[in-house]
């Protein structure tokens, strides 16, 4: 399969050595249209993939081109990409809030899928979302899932509508995660550990619990329980959580991001 990725930072980088890792795509069938200067530097060192700075006629070969520039520099892309691209290939939009129906209107291209990953694709550990226009071909569609596999996991989604939601949960989750690992830090720093002790305290805490949430059949209440025992000090620290509202305010922020997504699709 032969992939184009329009747009590669974070996230079209993660895909592209995922693809590479697996052997799904040959480094000879990738190429890397990067329009930063430093960027398509550093792509060239890292020989991932053949590396031009601007979309041209030989966009047209690959079978899979990927868009993978924020959302507000679509409109940069769309023009040349619309020039180049046959009936044929597929188009896999990973930008956040542009719907499916918009991105077919401004390439004039019908086989569209529309993904929502997330950082922790670049250590194969990823989760995704994704959706796709009626017009793809099933043996197409088949293809762009085991390509987005490659990168972790994945959700197909009937209703297009949700990756918003996608979005908000676990496209921005990670940075949700380092947050509260952050301010946990923070509390160790100020009852006298150093940031390295700190950081190993959290870092293994965060660790342990993710594993065992994974490993019991406990619901997160009972795990909940089973920590804070009556009258102690987990019962103290969640009660101050509970008082300045903490789980109502990352609720909140997570909704903010959705609407933020839902923004986002008007350009
Ligand atoms: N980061 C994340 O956690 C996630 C991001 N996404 C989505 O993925 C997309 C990319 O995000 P991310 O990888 O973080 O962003 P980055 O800024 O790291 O990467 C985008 C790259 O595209 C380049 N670019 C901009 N315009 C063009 C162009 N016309 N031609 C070629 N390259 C261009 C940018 O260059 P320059 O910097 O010079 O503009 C930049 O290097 C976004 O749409 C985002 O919504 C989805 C899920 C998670
Ligand atoms: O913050 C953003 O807009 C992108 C989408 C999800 C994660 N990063």
């Amino acid at each position: 399969m032969k992939v184009a990725i329009v747009g590669c930072g974070n996230m079209g980088m993660a895909f592209a050595k995922s693809f590479l890792q697996y052997d799904l795509v040959k480094r000879d069938d990738l190429m890397l249209i990067e329009k930063s200067a430093d960027r398509s530097e550093a792509l060239k060192a890292e020989k991932a993939g053949m590396v031009v700075d601007t979309i041209g006629p030989r966009v047209a070969e690959y079978n899979l081109v990927i868009l993978s520039v924020k959302p507000q520099d679509f409109a940069s892309v769309q023009d040349e990409l619309k020039k180049v691209l046959q009936p044929q290939q597929v188009v896999l939009s990973i930008m956040a809030g542009i719907p499916i129906s918009l991105i077919q209107e401004r390439l004039a291209h019908k086989q569209v899928v529309r993904a929502m990953p997330n950082t922790p694709a670049m250590l194969g550990m990823g989760i995704t979302g994704f959706a796709a226009a009626d017009e793809v071909q099933i043996g197409n569609l088949r293809k762009v899932e085991n390509l987005i596999n490659a990168t972790g996991r994945s959700i197909f989604l009937e209703d297009e509508g949700m990756l918003d939601a996608v979005t908000a949960v676990s496209g921005s989750g990670p940075a949700y995660f380092y947050y509260i690992v952050k301010a946990m830090v923070e509390a160790g720093k100020q009852l006298g550990f150093d940031e390295s002790v700190s950081t190993l305290l959290v870092k293994q805490t965060m660790l342990g619990s993710y594993n065992l949430i994974q490993n019991t059949d406990k619901s997160l209440d009972e795990l909940i329980k089973a920590v804070a025992s009556k009258g102690g000090t987990t019962e103290a620290a969640l009660r101050q959580f509970e008082a300045g509202g903490l789980a109502e305010t990352l609720i909140a922020g997570i909704k903010a991001a959705q609407t933020r997504a839902t923004e986002l699709s008007k350009g």
